[in-house]
């Protein structure tokens, strides 16, 4: 005979596939699939299985359906349809066909309501809570269905058991199994939530159900049980654990009276898992040691499945986790730098902004503080990056290893009173250097220059005067070692003798007088020598510790003795470098040469500069291209102390800059840039927008030698001749410059042309419009209207030599537009007017303008509002006036309200 086949018997059985595979692997009967072909043994099983189940439980379930309690009359009624056990048991699947849906509207408890005889447990209304308003909704929905046998007794059991399907069909199986297990779960000890479940299934009298289900399952339920609080808390616990319980504990142990909700399977309560499947094993241990090893196998296989469709079903898009990494920004930020930063667009940012009261631009940089509060806005932190100041890096200056250190040349620089002979001695030295065998020859002025003296050199700066020295040091290069004070001996110690002593010792320099022009009978050193005393330099021959050597620069007297003195001043200061080091050096002088480019002279102070290295200087940088030294002779390399001109800039330093060498021309480049950026800001906060006011300011400071001017006026006539009068005014200082001038009103081009030129804004008997007075405001354009050619003229005069003293300043209080004329005899014209713009006043002055063009200036004859004469009207009224001595007053003409306020004038 042919073996039956999954598919065949679940038909027989009037059941799904699907439900009997689980069933049977339950069983412990392995099967594939649908088509897997059974034992007949097994299929006896199965028969039996069912056949058991059928009839106690269907007997049982009769009576709650007469209760209404819509599980028990699911099962009461008994399934006859397919479909409506397939709606029975899909549910299980933990998502049938609306079971999730119906679940809120049923009341949680209601089978318990149902039976007021269930005596109130604490524990299980708390279980009850949690868990059962989802079971029994779910059922109390879906319960219809259970026709068959075990079908309405274990359903929600199997349900419970994990609300799968394949629970379905264990559900024979389940009170196949029951008598056992009841046995076992009633037993008093504490069991797993599942076991006291499937006991307390048949046997929990809290739940009215339960004694139902007592009954119905064939009065195997333990009410004691039921009370037992810890089986409650077990239940709990049970119920919590769904996924295992589906599988390994729910169809053997579930418990018929109370079946677990979808809901409770779908958020399993991890914690108690263990218990239960302990539970569960051990009881399918004792009942079928192999069944229950299989059934785990299966239950964990099953249960990886059901979470994956669980997961998918329950999250189909799980929300985007946010970035919640701050966001790094640095001291400012674009708008679109920060929108791409927030993976935000920047429309939402703008949007934000705004909601701060921000109006910006796409473009525009916002500043830390600002953009940390729209990353707020946004859920997401902000954290300032301090950006590497690879300026302050490349410009640190190493730390020298004392072994590396060795004697370097001093450098000098010369000093002293004007006339004393400073450059006379420089040139000496110099030439006496030459003269002394000097390769090449040919002394170049390169700004420093050196010279050797008993095998011993000397770095000469040659830029003589304290202004230099100090000029070189306020940019923060202090480059001379010695300083040179030169005293005339025949003149002694003069106002810059003592300015230069000055600024050596601020500078702690030390000093080696040279009391020149020695040679001139008049010389008179000890002179010097006592003057000096008086500015705290004691002389060695007068007990103190300052070298002074007697030289004259004309006869080259006493010069190897300075020479002497030098070396040896420098031998005791130890001045020393380390000339195996990247170079670090100070401009000295600095040009742009028409056939070389930018040339600089500079001097080595530290390390060794090599033709090739990469150097920023200043804001240029570059490679050395070339070496000069001060002899004109080409150089590969210039070691401490060693004044070298220098090719290859990018553009002219200043002196005072200072050079290092860097790694890479990028690094060199952007430190540079950055430099000249910097410098580019400064010139342009320095050249604030001129005003007539201020303008003798900026002429003093140097900072203006033109003067440009925008002239409108009425007519062209106007503009002619103040035209003439204002280029007269031109000086020697400052050069007026008329850039533009026309007829007719100051409009918004004007004042932006003003604005690009720097230039101060002239009418003649014109006004500015609305847009061109509003845009002038926010660019800070200085207007001045006038009516008489004559003040135009003399407050420009007395502006660019420092006269100009405007009292008064003229406030516009108001606009008014004409819009009706009436004329009477008696008065004259009378103006129906409204006020557009700010008010007028009774005594305000008013300009009459038509077209732009001022058309008179005066007084008012009258203002009234309707009959009555009032001293002011706001904007936005209507009201009559009547100009004084005037009545060429048209439809259209606009009035302007001013008034004259005295302004205390700043100092310039
Ligand atoms: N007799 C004599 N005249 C000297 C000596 N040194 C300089 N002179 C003269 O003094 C005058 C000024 O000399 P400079 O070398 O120009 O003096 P300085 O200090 O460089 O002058 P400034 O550059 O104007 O500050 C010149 O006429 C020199 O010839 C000297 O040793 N003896």
């Amino acid at each position: 005979m042919a073996k039956k086949r999954v598919h065949e018997l679940a038909k027989e059985l009037n059941i799904e596939n699907k439900d009997l595979i689980n069933k049977l692997v339950e069983m412990g009967i392995n099967v594939k699939s649908h088509m897997s072909a059974l034992e007949d043994s097994d299929v006896q099983k199965i028969l039996k299985e069912y056949g058991k189940k059928k009839s106690p439980n269907m007997e049982n379930k009769t009576e709650p359906v007469t209760k209404q309690n819509p599980h028990e009359r699911g099962r009461g009624q008994g399934m006859e349809g397919k479909k409506e056990r397939d709606q029975f048991f899909r549910p299980d699947n933990t998502k049938g066909p609306g079971l999730v849906d119906r679940v809120p509207n049923r009341p949680p408890d209601r089978r318990y309501e149902d039976k007021p005889k269930a005596p109130p447990r604490p524990p299980k209304d708390a279980r009850g809570v949690k868990t059962a308003p989802g079971k029994d909704a779910a059922k109390t929905e879906i319960k219809e269905p259970a026709p068959h046998a075990a079908g309405a007794g274990n359903r929600p059991q199997r349900q419970q058991g994990g609300g799968r399907s394949p629970q379905g069909e264990r559900s024979p199986q389940v009170h196949q199994g029951r008598p056992d297990q009841r046995e076992r779960t009633n037993q008093p000890q504490g069991k797993s939530a599942l076991g006291e479940h499937n006991a307390g299934g048949q046997g929990r009298p809290p739940h009215g159900d339960r004694t139902n289900q007592a009954e119905r399952a064939g009065g195997t339920a333990r009410p004691p049980q039921g009370d037992r609080p810890a089986g409650a808390g077990r239940d709990r616990t049970g119920g919590g654990k769904p996924s295992q319980g589906g599988r390994s504990g729910g169809a053997r142990n579930v418990n018929p009276t109370i079946p677990k909700p979808p809901e409770q399977i779908a958020q399993p309560k991890p914690t108690k898992a263990p218990d239960k499947t302990k539970g569960d094993r051990r009881k399918n241990y004792e009942k079928d040691g192999k069944w229950a090893d299989q059934n785990i196998e299966n239950t964990k296989l099953n249960k990886h499945r059901q979470q994956k469709a669980k997961k998918k079903q329950e999250q189909p898009a799980p929300p985007p986790i946010p970035d919640k990494r701050p966001i790094q920004i640095g001291e400012t930020i674009t708008v679109q730098e920060l929108a791409e930063k927030l993976k935000k667009t920047a429309a939402e940012v703008i949007k934000k902004l705004m909601n701060l009261g921000v109006l910006a631009t796409i473009n525009q940089e916002i500043d830390f503080d600002t953009a940390a509060l729209i990353a707020g806005e946004f859920g997401v932190e902000a954290e300032l990056k301090v950006a590497v100041d690879k300026e302050a890096l490349i410009m640190a200056e190493p730390e020298d290893d004392p072994a590396q250190l060795v004697p370097r040349p001093p450098v000098v620089t010369i000093m002293g009173h004007v006339d004393h002979g400073k450059t006379s001695l420089l040139d000496a030295i110099r030439q006496t250097n030459v003269t002394a065998g000097e390769a090449g020859g040919i002394t170049q002025h390169i700004g420093a220059y050196q010279v050797e003296h008993n095998g011993k050199k000397i770095t000469f700066v040659d830029t003589p005067g304290h202004a230099a020295f100090t000029a070189m040091r306020a940019r923060g290069a202090q480059i001379t070692d010695i300083a040179i004070l030169v005293v005339a001996a025949d003149d002694g110690v003069m106002p810059q003798t003592v300015e230069a002593i000055n600024h050596a010792k601020a500078a702690n320099v030390p000093i080696i007088v040279a009391i020149n022009k020695m040679d001139k009978p008049e010389a008179n050193p000890d002179k010097v020598k006592q003057e000096l005393t008086q500015h705290e330099l004691v002389v060695e021959d007068w007990g103190g510790d300052v070298i002074a050597v007697p030289v004259s620069a004309k006869t080259r007297m006493g010069l190897d003795n300075l020479l002497e003195m030098i070396l040896l001043v420098a031998e005791v200061n130890e001045l020393k470098a380390n000339p195996n080091r990247r170079a670090r050096g100070t401009v000295v002088e600095a040009e742009l040469d028409k056939g070389r480019g930018p040339v600089a002279t500079v001097l080595v102070q530290n390390g060794t500069l090599n033709v090739g290295d990469t150097i920023v200087v200043g804001h240029a940088y570059g490679r050395v291209r070339a070496m000069i030294d001060d002899k004109g002779r080409r150089v590969k390399k210039a070691g401490p102390s060693t004044p070298v001109e220098i090719l290859g800039l990018s553009d002219v330093p200043e002196a005072g800059d200072i050079l290092v060498v860097v790694e890479d021309e990028k690094l060199a480049r952007e430190v540079a840039e950055k430099r000249q950026m910097r410098k580019r800001e400064e010139i342009l906060k320095a050249t604030a927008k001129i005003s007539l006011d201020d303008l003798f300011k900026h002429i003093q400071e140097g900072q203006i030698k033109e003067l440009p001017i925008i002239l409108k006026a009425d007519v062209q006539g106007s503009i002619e001749a103040l035209a003439q009068a204002l280029e007269k005014l031109s000086t020697d200082e400052v050069k007026v410059n008329l850039i533009h001038s026309g007829v007719g009103a100051i409009n918004e081009t004007d004042i932006m042309l003003a604005s690009a030129s720097n230039a101060i804004v002239i009418g003649f008997n014109v006004r500015p419009d609305a847009n061109a007075r509003k845009i002038a405001e926010a660019e800070k354009i200085d207007i001045h209207l006038y009516r008489v050619i004559y003040e135009v003229i003399d407050d420009v005069k007395k502006a660019m030599s420092g006269l100009l003293d405007p009292e008064y300043k003229e406030v516009i209080l108001g606009h008014v537009e004409v819009r009706k004329i009436f004329k009477a005899s008696k008065i004259g014209t009378i103006a129906g007017c409204y006020v557009t713009e700010g008010k007028i006043t009774r005594d305000s002055g008013i300009r009459l303008i038509r077209d732009g063009i001022v058309i008179h200036e005066g007084k008012l004859d009258s203002l009234k509002r309707f009959k009555d004469d009032v001293k002011e009207v706001a904007q936005g009224y209507e009201c009559g006036i009547t100009i004084e001595n005037f009545n060429d007053i048209q439809e259209g003409d606009i009035i302007e309200a001013f008034t004259v306020e005295a302004v205390k004038r700043e100092l310039a």
